[in-house]
């Protein structure tokens, strides 16, 4: 049998017409149709019809098959392929309605970042043919782990063969894969999970927004459905779950830092109000020079209160669950270090606020404020800027006052020379609020923001809509200056001032700068606090809910006289003269005090000694390392000069150089009072 009969057989109502084709009438009539066809499209100019024709015969006269039942067989599988379409979606949307869950997660949500990052690494996604390529950034720690290899074969040096160039750098990083937009099927624990990312533009004027109508790109809403069979969502919250545990899984080494949002994303609300800006390694606690006791004593108090049994505490006592802390002092001297660090050890997230951001208003504090996690570091900056539209007001009234002034004197001749000093004075005497005013007056931001008063952060930080169980630390360099309100108990629980550095603080900030790095603690096993058995509110420095880690702390810099005497021996590069003191029993006799001054002064020479003893190229010990920095700390000014980050920032441009840096010390010390002292911003010596 060949296909023709079979064809015909299948389809009994062709038979008839595939019969005369056997005969070829029915190829003459085709033809003869096609030919009467061909004047009216005409053919002279259509060769398509002429090679159809060409097919045609062909395919009649050298297969035995007939076009036609070819073309009935066509259009037939075309409805069936339309018509099992039509079906399967029916059926589709039966099977979801009745026999399908489905969770809906919003890209203003943290979930959606974790479950993108997820799907990113799901082989069988990446290999989908629909994808979404993202540039990946990655942030210095990133890149830490692939630097070593990097750093060897693939950063070459630059032409001059001694810089390091990293142009190519760039080029290498592989661009992130997410499953794009539309449906997506994937197998994960023996399920089938369907994913439809749609995306759903918010503003619909093409992102135009913000001041004056300028061009502020806003970031589309997304929205993932994720379904799977069955009537229960279980499985979906299983992996839901799964994805967040994955995105967390190297975050216990790591502090997230985030920010408000851009104002167009704020409008929103929600979670999209804060922005991740920075994820940097934990900053162990040891690596903040403070006093011993302030710093266990907030360890302990933050411990107390994060408790889980604490709120029930609160809520018997009809207390707010609210801490705040004040960290007061000058600039430089670790308030944002110790509350970095203190997010560290806690394992929080740190939410910073600058009252200082142009941007942010009354309004938008509330609702940051209330889109708070539940356990979180809120670090308030600046905080002796709030008030300043209220400020801002009672300058306004000075100024209209000056107005009423110009007035009368033009009558008076006396208040125009009071006018003139006036005038001549607030020139000298430029304020930032001056600014504001301008800008006010020439239609810049402040027009639309007026800032945030005194009476709005308090709203935010303790009103109805404040967000209970964050860790607020506020910090100013002008804790004077601040309003009582803002720091009257149950705002501020407990205050913790930062001074210049001290010369403890000096030789630990030496020590910590020119230790090997193995020695400091890493970053990556944070301090845990042990539980408490239960809260105890009334927390004192040596409170036994601190962990022995903790305590540790206690200990740094207390070093007593017979381990300093220890010290000393031990050094190979000390002069015998000075080993010969650190054996004389009325030092050994001052066994269990702190540090004498005669004992520093053996330290200080011992140390004189080594450094003059060796270069930078030459090795040392952790114990001269010690009395190098004991020598450094007696030329720190007692009187409490320098701020730990100006000793920071010159240490560290000698941060291989120790010895170079005790040598270097005197003259930059001298230089940096002496530019201290005539108010310049220049460094004489750096
Ligand atoms: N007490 C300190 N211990 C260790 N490092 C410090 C200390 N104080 C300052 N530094 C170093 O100085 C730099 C600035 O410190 P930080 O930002 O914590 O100061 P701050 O008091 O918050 O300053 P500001 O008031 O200007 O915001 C950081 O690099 C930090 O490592």
């Amino acid at each position: 049998m060949d296909l023709n009969t079979l064809l015909m057989g299948a389809l009994p109502t062709l038979a008839a017409s595939s019969n005369t084709s056997s005969n070829n009438s029915t190829a003459g009539f085709t033809e003869g149709f096609m030919e009467s066809l061909a004047p009216l499209l005409g053919w002279q100019f259509n060769p398509l019809l002429k090679i159809f024709m060409v097919l045609h015969r062909l395919t009649g006269t050298h297969f035995g098959l007939d076009p036609t039942v070819i073309l009935a067989i066509g259009g037939f599988a075309w409805a069936l392929s339309k018509l099992c379409q039509q079906l399967y979606g029916t059926l589709f949307s039966l099977s979801r309605q009745y026999w399908m869950a489905d969770i809906h997660v919003n890209s203003y949500d943290d979930i959606y970042t974790h479950l993108i990052k997820w799907l990113s690494s799901q082989p069988e996604l990446v290999n989908s043919r629909s994808l979404t390529a993202e540039s990946t950034y990655m942030t210095p720690w990133d890149a830490e782990d692939q630097d070593s290899d990097i750093m060897a074969d693939h950063v070459p040096p630059d032409d001059s063969g001694i810089y390091l160039n990293f142009s190519n750098k760039e080029a290498q990083a592989p661009p992130r894969f997410i499953p794009a937009i539309g449906i997506h099927g994937f197998w994960h624990g023996g399920r089938y999970f369907r994913i439809h990312r749609k995306k759903e533009p918010v503003a619909p004027n093409g992102g135009m927004g913000g001041y004056h109508g300028s061009y502020t790109p806003t970031k589309d809403k997304e929205d993932l459905v994720i379904s799977c069979f069955g009537r229960s969502p279980e499985p979906i919250k299983k992996l839901l779950q799964h994805a967040k545990e994955q995105y967390y899984l190297d975050h216990h080494a790591m502090t997230t830092v985030k920010r408000p949002s851009s104002q167009n994303m704020r409008r929103y609300g929600g979670h999209g109000v804060w922005t991740e800006v920075a994820r940097r390694p934990v900053r162990p606690m040891g690596t903040v020079v403070l006093d011993a006791e302030q710093k266990v004593h907030v360890l302990s108090d933050i411990n107390e209160y994060l408790h889980p049994m604490t709120p029930q505490w609160y809520a018997n006592r009809g207390i707010p669950l609210r801490r705040g802390y004040l960290f007061h002092g000058p600039p430089g001297t670790g308030k944002t270090s110790l509350s970095f660090a203190l997010a560290g050890v806690f394992g929080l997230d740190i939410f910073v606020i600058s009252l200082l951001d142009p941007s942010l208003g009354e309004e938008d504090l509330a609702i940051l404020f209330n889109a708070l996690p539940r356990r979180c570091v809120v670090l308030l900056e600046d905080i002796d800027t709030a008030g300043l539209a209220r400020r801002l007001d009672a300058d306004e009234a000075d100024s209209s006052d000056a107005d009423d002034d110009d007035e009368t004197a033009k009558k008076d001749d006396s208040n125009s020379k009071k006018k003139q000093k006036k005038t001549k004075a607030s020139k000298d005497d430029w304020k930032v609020s001056d600014l504001a005013r301008e800008l006010k007056r020439h239609g810049g931001p402040s027009q639309e923001n007026k800032g945030i008063s005194l009476s709005g952060l308090l709203n935010a930080i303790d009103g109805v809509a404040s967000h209970e169980g964050r860790v607020l630390i506020m910090t100013t360099n002008k804790p004077e200056t601040l309003d009582e309100a803002l720091i009257r108990p149950g705002r501020v629980d407990l205050q913790v001032g930062f001074t210049n550095a001290t010369q403890e603080q000096a030789r630990e900030l030496f020590e910590r700068m020119y230790e090997a790095d193995h020695r400091v603690s890493p970053a990556h096993t944070p301090a845990k606090a042990t539980p408490v058995e239960s809260p105890v509110l009334v927390t004192e420095p040596s409170s036994p809910s601190l962990s022995e880690k903790d305590m540790n702390y206690v200990s740094d810099g207390s070093t007593e006289v017979e381990d300093i005497f220890e010290e000393v021996r031990a050094a190979p590069l000390a002069a015998p003269a000075i080993k010969t003191a650190a054996h004389d029993p009325k030092l050994l006799h001052q066994k269990g005090t702190k540090r004498p001054q005669l004992l520093l002064d053996v330290q200080a020479t011992a140390a004189t000694d080594i450094s003059e003893k060796g270069d930078d190229s030459s090795p040392f010990t952790p114990t001269e390392l010690s009395l190098i920095a004991v020598a450094f700390a007696t030329k720190i000014p007692p009187n409490q000069l320098l701020s730990p980050a100006e000793i920071q920032g010159f240490l560290l441009k000698r941060k291989k150089s120790p010895r170079r840096a005790l040598a270097e010390v005197d003259a930059w010390v001298k230089a940096t009072v002496q530019q201290k002292a005539n108010r310049t911003r220049l460094l004489q010596v750096q």
